[in-house]
């Protein structure tokens, strides 16, 4: 029934669309075959008919209305978009969107790609309305196509896809133009070390001195470079499939962006410190990483591990993804994940951690401000319905072309990013509305900063607390160093004594960082106490900034200590915390997937 409508939705829409038409499609063919669900679910979600918000990601695994895979049909969206660039001027040529009125762009893109390039085929019964559109012109559309293909000078068909895959259409084939991200891979020590990787998965790959050359690579070139501010964490080329790769399917790969590696290392736990809290944990990137910093440590005393990690994740899907992740990276004899556990909800002084935990992780919802556009953000390039549809002509014609270096346009430019397009890019994650006036965007700053510093103090109030890691990927200081302040301003911070971790005193990679929290910002927060030099909160803080030569995000990140004794709480903390819980400065963004899960990755 859902598959029915969901198929009867794209099919209006590729008559509506054209000239208003009438409804096609044998629809209860449809509703009996999810190859045919899974043809119009293409459209459905990167149109996003339904417009839900969302990653394309998180809409496809979400849509808890659709039977087929979710998986195979994320890969299928992405794949043909890779191709999109390709396939519009295949689409023009051929004219078929001036032949067929059943089709939409959007769908000629799909339906050509799997025609000519998907070893299955059209995902489609064999008499459906759909694929007879597309397999009726395959002549021509498989003509145009290797027209294109020997312009570009791809000898083969291999040759060309190796040039698809290593993103170079995505990235309109201008290799002068900034740099993409790297893709982020962390060692999971609780596996494997770095040095067993170096040996085997890269033991083809060229080491670079580098990060630069890493990040103007192709995707399938064999080159890596050795972060230098985080240990075990590599960087690869831009579009660096590691999904095939064994030690990424064993866990002993993690994709994640580098910055987000920051506050479990400047956490800097120690045996001392006692068991370990990741206050909102899901999809478990940073909790896993604390289990792998224990784990290493551990080891290098010839030790087991005695530490625990307790997860909190307060939403019950992301409490699966969570558990899921912990078990993939295999650290689950490290951390138990208290699902659906609102940290705030917990309580400081009796909750039954609160006697052992001396160090807490917070990396709460945010406003996702600092997200860069993922490598493999899609974006899709359709063809014109106004194109002309002289290319039978042309085909006919059958004049001789020159061929061309390979990746050579038809026009002999260097790619296909002159020509008249429609481009839709999806995005990983959800961030900033653009569109949002500066009113609306700071009443969501002014909520979100609410409910982050509401997770800052209700850590600072754990009972044998000394360590903590507050993070955001946000860009904006209100959630970053304006939190920060607020946080040394407030009562609990006051009495326990919590102040910055100095960035005299913070871990060398961390220390040697150079970018650090904005003083402007610091000091723009006016009419608030916090009984510290503001130029040493502002050096205390890291900042990443996303775009530039390092390869990270926008992030944030700043380390609490304290000094004083244990347990000298008095029961009007409690009331407190209680009343700040009860007094509605929840999170947010509650249906708001604004983190930086992408599968087991950043
Ligand atoms: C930015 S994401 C965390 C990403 C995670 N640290 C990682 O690196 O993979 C924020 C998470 O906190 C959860 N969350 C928000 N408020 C919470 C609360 N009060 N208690 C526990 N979890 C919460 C959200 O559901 C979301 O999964």
């Amino acid at each position: 029934m859902v598959a029915r409508s969901v198929y009867a939705k794209i099919t209006r829409a590729t008559v509506d669309d054209r000239q208003g038409g009438s409804e096609v499609g044998p629809q209860e063919d449809v509703s009996n075959d999810n190859q045919h669900q899974c043809l119009s679910f293409y459209g459905f979600v990167i149109e996003n008919a339904n417009k839900k918000g969302g990653s394309l990601k998180s809409r496809i695994f979400g849509d808890k209305s659709l039977k087929s895979n979710k998986a195979s049909i994320f890969a299928l969206v992405t794949e043909s978009t890779k191709w999109s660039p390709i396939l519009k001027d295949v689409v023009e040529k051929s004219g078929i969107l001036g032949l067929e009125k059943k089709l939409t762009p959007l769908l000629a893109i799909l339906l050509t790609h799997d025609l000519l390039l998907s070893k299955k085929g059209v995902a489609a019964h064999a008499d459906h309305v759909l694929r007879l559109a597309v397999t009726r012109h395959k002549a021509r559309l498989n003509a145009e196509f290797t027209k294109i293909r020997v312009r570009r000078g791809f000898a083969t068909v291999d040759a060309f896809r190796q040039h698809i895959n290593d993103g170079h259409e995505q990235n309109d084939g201008d290799d002068s133009k900034e740099p993409e991200h790297p893709r982020w891979a962390r060692i999971n020590s609780v596996k494997t070390t770095l040095d067993e990787q170096l040996k085997s998965t890269f033991s083809s790959y060229e080491q670079k001195e580098s990060l630069r050359d890493v990040m103007r690579a192709p995707a399938s070139a064999k080159v890596l470079h050795v972060d230098e501010n985080i240990p075990d964490l590599i960087a690869l080329p831009p579009r660096a499939d590691l999904t095939k790769n064994a030690a990424y399917q064993k866990g002993q790969l993690i994709i994640q962006d580098k910055a987000s590696c920051f506050p479990a290392y400047l956490l800097n736990v120690q045996p001392e410190d006692g068991d370990i809290i990741d206050a909102c944990a899901a999809p478990g990137n940073k909790t896993t990483h604390l289990a792998a910093l224990v784990t290493k440590a551990a080891k290098a005393r010839s030790q087991k591990p005695k530490q625990h990690i307790f997860a909190c994740e307060r939403d019950k899907e992301r409490s699966k993804i969570l558990q899921k992740m912990i078990e993939t990276a295999h650290a689950a004899r490290l951390i138990t994940v208290k699902a659906n556990q609102d940290f705030t909800r917990l309580d400081p002084q009796h909750a039954a951690e609160a006697s052992t935990v001396g160090a807490l992780l917070l990396d709460p919802s945010c406003s996702g401000s600092g997200i860069v556009g993922r490598d493999d953000a899609i974006k899709l390039v359709l063809p014109s319905t106004t194109s002309s549809s002289n290319a039978a002509n042309e085909h006919t014609r059958g004049k001789k072309r020159k061929r061309s270096k390979p990746g050579a346009t038809d026009d002999g430019s260097k790619s296909a990013a002159n020509t008249t397009t429609t481009t839709v890019s999806v995005t990983e994650e959800e961030q900033d509305d653009p569109a949002a006036s500066a009113a609306e965007l700071q009443k969501r700053l002014a909520a979100l900063a609410a409910f982050q510093l509401k997770i800052v103090t209700h850590a600072m109030a754990f009972a044998r607390a000394r360590k903590i890691a507050y993070s955001t990927c946000s860009v904006h200081a209100a959630e970053n160093e304006h939190v920060v302040l607020r946080a040394l301003a407030s009562e609990v911070a006051r009495r326990r004594g919590w102040r910055v971790l100095r960035r005299d005193e913070q871990v060398e990679g961390m220390k040697r960082w150079a970018v650090r929290g904005t003083r402007e910002a610091c000091e723009s927060l006016v009419g608030v106490e916090c009984g510290a030099d503001r130029g040493v909160v502002a050096e205390a803080c890291l900042r990443c900034e996303k775009g530039t030569e390092e390869g990270t995000m926008g992030f944030f990140v700043v380390g609490f200590v304290r000094d004083g004794e244990d347990g000298e709480e008095d029961e009007g903390d409690d009331e407190e915390m209680e009343g700040a819980a009860e007094g509605g400065v929840g999170d947010p963004e509650e249906e708001e997937e604004g983190d930086e899960w992408g599968g087991f990755s950043d």
